[in-house]
């Protein structure tokens, strides 16, 4: 099979399906193999894809992601890509995960922020990974297609139950922080050239606007532009365990890995962050770091916010 694209549409997925004469279920853990060459993990040289059916239909990939020069924390995990890769494109729900290894803890609780967590079920392409789980589930009320209930790997979870009121939105659910700029009049952050920095400031405030951040309220969000020009963007989410948190710079290098065409890292030459002046939870610091290491052209601006 050809290597996936980053989101495949459903229709290209009932195709593809339809080819190989299986169901799009039975496609996602096909997909994984595949999708292998799109990780990037230089130091462990072990190549994790995770594969998501989300309730639209549209089936998204994740990989692994490692930063040479920098402590193993700052990875980014495939199953954390791809609910990365989810958010970025507004898909509502995961359904469905087939990953090739065995999540592990810190992946398994960052799901627990998608509503109904326990509900979604997972298959582990890797042969010797719980084959007891799934066939206990499929023998007693599972699908009997493989996939068993995240519940079945994480019980007793800790999760928002645990420290948030029900009616607040959880992770890929609409909602918006309603931030300002505090100095709108700065253009672009401090970035001058408006040929190479275009809005970036903009998608910044806009990212930091769809930033999860329940826990600490402080939401922050990063633009990043390559040298041709082309805007990224992520945004900080929190899981309820705070350890397994997404910062905003890796959720923008998870769509520059997606949709930038495949370039290093290097190819990153201007950022800016927003983030709240006097937030608990602060980013500038850990984002100046990372980009300093992974792309040393890059020139980052902090534009605050209220
Ligand atoms: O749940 C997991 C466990 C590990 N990895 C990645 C992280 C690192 O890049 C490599 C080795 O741990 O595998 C994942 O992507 N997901
Ligand atoms: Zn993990």
């Amino acid at each position: 099979m050809d290597r996936p694209s980053f989101v495949i549409r459903p229709e290209e997925a009932e195709s593809a399906a339809e080819k190989l004469g299986v169901s799009v279920l039975q496609l996602l853990p096909l997909l994984v193999d595949p999708a292998k060459p799109l990780a990037r993990p230089p130091i462990s040289k072990f190549h994790v894809v995770a594969v998501g059916l989300g309730s639209s239909g549209r089936i998204f990939v994740g990989v692994n992601v490692e930063f040479p020069g920098l402590p193993l924390h700052h990875s980014i995990h495939a199953e954390q890509f791809l609910v990365t890769n989810l958010t970025l494109n507004s898909e509502r729900h995961l359904r469905y995960v087939s990953v090739s290894a065995a999540p592990c803890g810190h992946c398994r609780q960052f799901l627990q922020e998608i509503r109904d967590a326990p509900e979604i079920r997972i298959l582990i392409t890797d042969p010797n990974a719980f084959r007891d789980a799934a066939d206990e589930e499929n023998e007693g009320d599972g699908d009997g297609n493989g996939f068993v209930r995240l519940e079945s790997i994480l019980p007793h979870r800790f999760g928002p139950d645990n420290l948030l009121e029900k009616d607040i939105p959880l992770l890929l659910e609409p909602h918006d922080n309603r931030l300002t700029l505090s100095d709108p009049d700065i253009p672009n952050g401090g970035h001058t050239d408006s040929d190479t920095y275009p809005n970036l400031k903009l998608t910044a405030l806009s990212a930091a606007n769809r930033s999860y951040s329940p826990y600490s309220r402080c939401p922050s969000g990063v633009a990043l532009v390559d040298c041709e020009g082309k805007v990224y963007r992520g945004w900080y989410m929190e899981s309820a365990a705070y350890n397994p948190s997404m910062g905003p710079v890796q959720a923008a290098l998870v769509d520059f890995v997606a949709n930038g065409g495949g370039g290093g890292f290097e190819r990153i030459v201007g950022a800016v962050l927003v983030e709240k002046e006097d937030a608990v939870v602060r980013q500038e610091h850990t984002a100046r770091m990372l980009l300093q290491v992974i792309s040393p052209r890059c020139d980052l601006k902090v534009c605050h916010c209220y």
